[in-house]
């Protein structure tokens, strides 16, 4: 579905993501990893349209979105969550939602907002601020939900399990393979933990330095020699 042929996204002088392609298909869940600083949110902000590329093509459906506008690409469906949570202020947990909806699908669909409210635990919470009242994995719930209410084909998940304790992150994690599942929803997700995203994605890709280095399944790609040096150090121990 996702087709992203030689993209390259440069700041001044470095190359944040130096000709990256990569295929997603519809039923993936593909984990992308790389060291701190590698391009890997740079890499999501030029597909959700945050950035624009100086070099590559973006494809969606076969169609180039290179300069496709944000909202129009989540009207395509491409849902993102981001690294930091932030919800907007003085709006309840369900108004979030709204506006996150209204957003991505120009119109408001209760049924699915109640939907994803259940879906992700959060229907207690939903008259709460969700700037304020609600914990850490409550927050990263948020995120999902605000993106899920826009009805995507994929989502771009940005470290949404990073900071949340053992238990919560098994729980969350059940919750994104549910998510897959049940919505029928393509993943990608930067995460750092590498027992993580082995235990999550069929396939991981990993980045280095703007470039992609491997694209396999995690045993391939956590075993590749290459990888091992750059990404887990000169040891081949844990990043
Ligand atoms: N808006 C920007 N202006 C200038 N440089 C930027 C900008 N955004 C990112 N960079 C640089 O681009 C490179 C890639 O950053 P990016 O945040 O994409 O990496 P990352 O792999 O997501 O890192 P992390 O794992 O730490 O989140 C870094 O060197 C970063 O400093």
């Amino acid at each position: 579905m996702l087709e992203l042929d030689r993209v390259s996204v440069r700041f001044g002088a470095l190359a944040a993501v130096d000709g990256v392609s990569l295929r997603v298909a519809a039923d993936d869940v593909l984990g992308l990893v790389g060291p701190n600083g590698a391009g890997k949110t740079t890499l999501f902000n030029a597909i959700s349209g945050l950035v624009r590329p100086a070099a590559g093509a973006i494809r969606l459906d076969g169609a180039d979105i290179g300069r496709t506008p944000l909202f129009r690409r989540a009207r395509l469906g491409l849902g993102r969550t981001f690294q930091i949570p932030q919800p907007l202020h003085q709006l309840t947990v369900r108004e979030n939602l709204v506006v996150a909806q209204r957003f991505g699908t120009g119109q408001v669909d209760e049924r699915r907002i109640a939907e994803v409210l259940d879906f992700t635990g959060l229907a207690g919470k939903a008259g709460r601020d969700a700037a304020t009242g609600l914990a850490l994995t409550e927050l990263k719930a948020l995120e999902v939900a605000k993106a899920l209410a826009t009805n995507p084909r994929l989502l771009l998940l940005d470290e949404v399990l990073a900071g949340l304790e053992t238990t919560a992150k098994r729980r969350f994690m059940g919750m994104l393979r549910d998510l897959h599942v049940r919505f029928g929803v393509a993943i990608v997700i930067i995460e750092h933990d590498i027992a993580t995203i082995a235990s999550l994605c069929r396939r991981v890709a990993v980045l280095d330095a703007g470039r992609l280095i491997a694209d396999g399944t995690p045993d391939e790609v956590f075993n590749d020699p290459a990888v091992r040096r750059s990404y887990l150090g000169p040891g081949g121990g844990h990043a």
